[in-house]
């Protein structure tokens, strides 16, 4: 959709920004410029819509040679996001955000309410915020008006100059999840500009690394951090590169374990002694966990919550259903997720594993713990054999008396009071 052959531009003063720049952006595809400063991104991208004209070489958007196109009907099918958005000060929101349309010649009833579909899409209510200046708005929500008079035109194409790169971390992370849904459904073909190696990672269906005015590297993020091409890619993307790789590597059905699994309104099982269970409610869905009989009979341990203490009658089985014992565990991850998603969701919830739940339904599908998340980053990595996890226990502390199964680190965490 947009390639560039054999491009170099030279500025005026003898600044070589970009020397013979060779590749592709696919249709649909999110490609990221990630590189310090004055590397040559913003030139790159600037020559796509004509604002910076190549010294020698082409380049052409679906298939026709920009220099070729006439500027002004080429901008058209190319939405512009720039870090300082350059909203108009004296125009609502609504009219900024149907600035395109309008100079299309869009009667201004139909632009405004495009414009309006689009300021919900990218998350601010046009009821709200149709009416202010931009004076009125916080910078996240100036940095969405952009992107949403950028898309205003519906355009193939995007450019995205560092466009979150003035708002503060916080929010910034989630205008980039925002972006990706987006993005996901929009399927537009975009260039972003960042030297932000977190966003190019995260964003980028792939991520071009730049050295000096050329590509060092131009892969999947997951490529870049697993096999940095160059010494200057293995550098720039740094030594916590398999701190980074957690954000691109998915929760496969491979890395699940599965402990036994009980229901919410089950009787509590025959051999309710040995292996903690998994519970999930009457739909499937992950309900929480079911101690070991021994634990929820004894004296409940400081900072233990649910389970009231019971005895074992001879038989080993307890009076009451699982639900009477059962205890509440909350973290969870859908499969597909992020691996930086799971680790997070243990921290959050202070516990040893989480449940990995099916995306349509939210059905339990296994359990992702410590040891499992360590070993598919190591073979995400390449390193090593890779299947040497997770073995020696089910990582839900099953039983005791093995010496590594007593709960201090892949037993479920005690939920907190
Ligand atoms: N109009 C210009 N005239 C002369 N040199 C320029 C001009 N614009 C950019 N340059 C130079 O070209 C090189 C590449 O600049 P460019 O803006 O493309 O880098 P960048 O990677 O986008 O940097 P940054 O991340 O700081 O925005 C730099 O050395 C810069 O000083």
């Amino acid at each position: 959709m947009i390639r560039f052959e054999h491009v170099t531009k030279r500025y005026a003063d003898g600044t070589t920004a970009v020397d013979d720049l060779s590749f592709e952006v696919g249709r649909g595809e999110l490609v990221t410029l990630v590189g310090p400063s004055g590397c040559g991104k913003t030139t790159t991208m600037k020559m796509v819509n004509r604002l910076v004209e190549p010294s020698s070489g082409r380049v052409l958007v679906d298939g026709r040679d920009v220099a070729a196109t006439d500027p002004v009907e080429l901008r058209r099918g190319i939405g512009y996001v720039i870090q300082q958005v350059g909203l108009f000060p004296h125009r609502t929101v609504l009219e900024n955000t149907a600035t395109v349309p309008r100079l299309l010649g869009e009667r201004r009833a139909r632009a405004h309410a495009r414009a309006a579909e689009l300021l919900e899409l990218v998350g601010l209510d046009p009821r709200a915020f149709g009416d202010r200046y931009p004076d009125q708005l916080s910078g996240g929500q100036r940095q969405r008006v952009g992107v949403a008079r950028a898309l205003a035109a519906d355009p193939p194409v995007l450019l995205m100059d560092e466009p979150f790169g003035a708002v503060d971390p916080v929010v910034r992370e989630r205008l980039q999840s925002e972006f990706l849904a987006l993005q996901a459904r929009m399927r537009k073909t975009v260039l972003f500009v960042t030297h932000d190696l977190e966003e190019a990672v995260r964003l980028g269906d792939r991520m071009a690394v730049y050295g000096h005015g050329t590509i060092e590297q131009l892969d999947p993020p997951a490529a870049v951090l697993g096999s940095p091409a160059t010494p200057y890619v293995a550098e720039f993307v740094g030594a916590d590169r398999a701190l980074r790789r957690l954000s691109v590597t998915p929760v496969e059905e491979s890395h699940l374990d599965r402990p036994p699994v009980v229901r919410l309104d089950d009787p509590l099982p025959r051999a309710w002694d040995g292996a903690r269970s998994v519970v999930v409610d009457a739909e499937g869905r992950p309900y929480g966990w079911l101690p070991a009989a021994a634990e929820a009979a004894g004296p409940a341990a400081p900072g233990t919550a649910g389970a009231s203490p019971a005895r074992t009658s001879a038989a080993g089985a307890a009076p009451g259903g699982v639900r009477e014992y059962a205890r509440r565990m909350e973290a969870r991850v859908e499969l597909g997720g992020s691996l930086r998603e799971a680790f997070s969701a243990m921290l959050r919830y202070d516990a040893g594993w989480v449940a990995v739940v099916d995306p349509d339904g939210g059905r339990y599908l296994g359990v992702l713990t410590p040891e499992r998340l360590h070993g598919a980053l190591r073979r995400s990595l390449g390193d090593g054999d890779g299947d040497g996890v997770g073995d020696g226990g089910d990582g839900l502390g099953n039983g005791n008396g093995n010496g590594e199964g007593d709960g201090t680190e892949a037993a479920p965490a005690v939920t907190r009071p």
